[in-house]
């Protein structure tokens, strides 16, 4: 079976406790990346780090404080760390890309469109995504903040069936391992609410280089089992144990997803959205998108009503005008109006470039 994976790995399993890099962890997590490549699942990487590994490299001692000092040693870090992903997967042959995000970017319609189809062209010319926070440009009230909040948002994105977020504890415990040996540990939680009836304490910002802790990997899996994603906090010193826990091994702490009545981004256009446009389709399109489970291809477009932007919402109806489905659109109504009727193939000689090859994909319409 092949699922789609977020693997998220704090600072503090990848540098060691002056800052460099963990090398030996990192070789491991990408001989296990590969592995799982190579059994056919998708994988996207989100990687932390950056602050850290920029502030050993100016020979800072301790995380920096002022937002303009972590920016700068966030623009030297990311770099060092992108160089090494890449020279240690080109050793496998493997591709890599960078993807820095802000909260913004996940919010707003448009970009979030655009950063769910860069996703699925990198998956389709077999690159391996190394998500970060975008550090630099985030300013407070667009910030994620902390990478483990980025990954779940990530993986209700592109719709993972599983979120893994490696840390340098084996698990949730029911309070700081480090400070109460005591703590009990906690293996499976089937409901988020369940960590209050079990008085989990996740103390405070997390280890020295680290920034969320505990309590930010609890949101976390609050937001990815709430899309429907299980998610499994485990030791990021043994990558192995992904493979493990993919087959069902009580490794780490695991959390249930909720069930998954339709993802969120189709949640999302079949309620949130405001329809301001309407194609009427031909015959042959309303069957394939009705019955067939289609993409919107412009061939099967009659007639453009109303005008918008490429990723607002439209209905889509048949031709007596009756709402078939909605959907996202790749192109704006005047582009349509020049490809409308014509085959996919044709859109850059009638447009001038290279657009998408549907005009609502398959992933961004919900039937009505
Ligand atoms: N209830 C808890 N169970 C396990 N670890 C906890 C708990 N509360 C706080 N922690 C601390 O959280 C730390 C991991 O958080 P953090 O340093 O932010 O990791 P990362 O860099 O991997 O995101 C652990 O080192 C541990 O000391
Ligand atoms: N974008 C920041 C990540 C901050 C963060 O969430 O760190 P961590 O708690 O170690 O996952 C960086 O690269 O340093």
């Amino acid at each position: 079976m092949s699922d789609t994976l977020v693997i998220k790995v704090g600072t503090s399993s990848l540098t060691r406790s002056d800052g460099r890099l963990a090398l030996a962890t990192i070789a491991a997590l990408i001989e296990t990346i590969v592995d799982l490549r190579a059994q056919g699942h998708q994988i996207v990487l989100v990687s932390s780090g950056a602050v850290g590994v920029g502030a050993a490299r100016l020979g800072m001692t301790e995380r920096p404080k002022t937002i303009a000092l972590k920016q700068a040693a966030a623009a030297v870090g990311q770099g060092i760390i992108m160089r090494v992903y890449d020279d240690l997967f080109r050793e496998h042959q493997q591709p890599v890309a960078q993807i820095l995000l802000t909260r913004g970017d996940l919010d707003r319609r448009s970009s979030y469109i655009n950063a769910y189809n860069t996703f699925q062209e990198l998956f389709r010319l077999g690159v391996m995504p190394i998500v970060n926070e975008n550090d630099t440009v985030a300013v407070d009230e667009l910030k994620f903040g902390d990478n483990d909040t980025l990954s779940a948002r990530v993986a209700s994105l592109i719709d993972a069936d599983w979120l893994f977020l490696l840390t340098d504890v084996d698990r949730l415990y029911s309070a700081d391992p480090r400070k109460f040996p005591d703590a009990q540990p906690i293996v499976q939680i089937e409901r988020i609410e369940d960590l209050t009836a079990l008085q989990v304490q996740t103390g405070g910002a997390g280890s020295e280089w680290g920034t969320g802790g505990m309590a930010t990997k609890i949101a976390a899996a609050a937001i990815a089992t709430g899309a429907g994603v299980k998610t499994a906090i485990t030791h990021g010193k043994f990558p192995q144990y992904i493979e493990r826990i993919l087959h069902g091994e009580p490794l780490g702490t695991q959390f249930t997803p909720q069930l998954r009545a339709a993802n969120a981004r189709k949640r999302w256009i079949a309620h949130g959205s405001i329809a301001v446009g309407k194609l009427y389709l031909d015959a042959g399109a309303v069957a394939a998108i009705s019955t067939g489970g289609k993409s919107l291809l412009p061939v099967g477009i009659a007639r453009i009503e109303g005008e918008f932007e490429a990723t607002d919402a439209v209905q889509l109806c048949d031709a007596s005008g009756k709402e078939i489905a909605r959907g996202i659109v790749n192109y704006s109504s005047h582009e349509l109006d020049r490809i409308q009727g014509h085959r996919s193939t044709d859109i850059i000689d009638l447009l001038g470039y290279l657009g998408e090859e549907t005009v609502v994909h398959r992933d961004n319409l919900v039937l009505s």
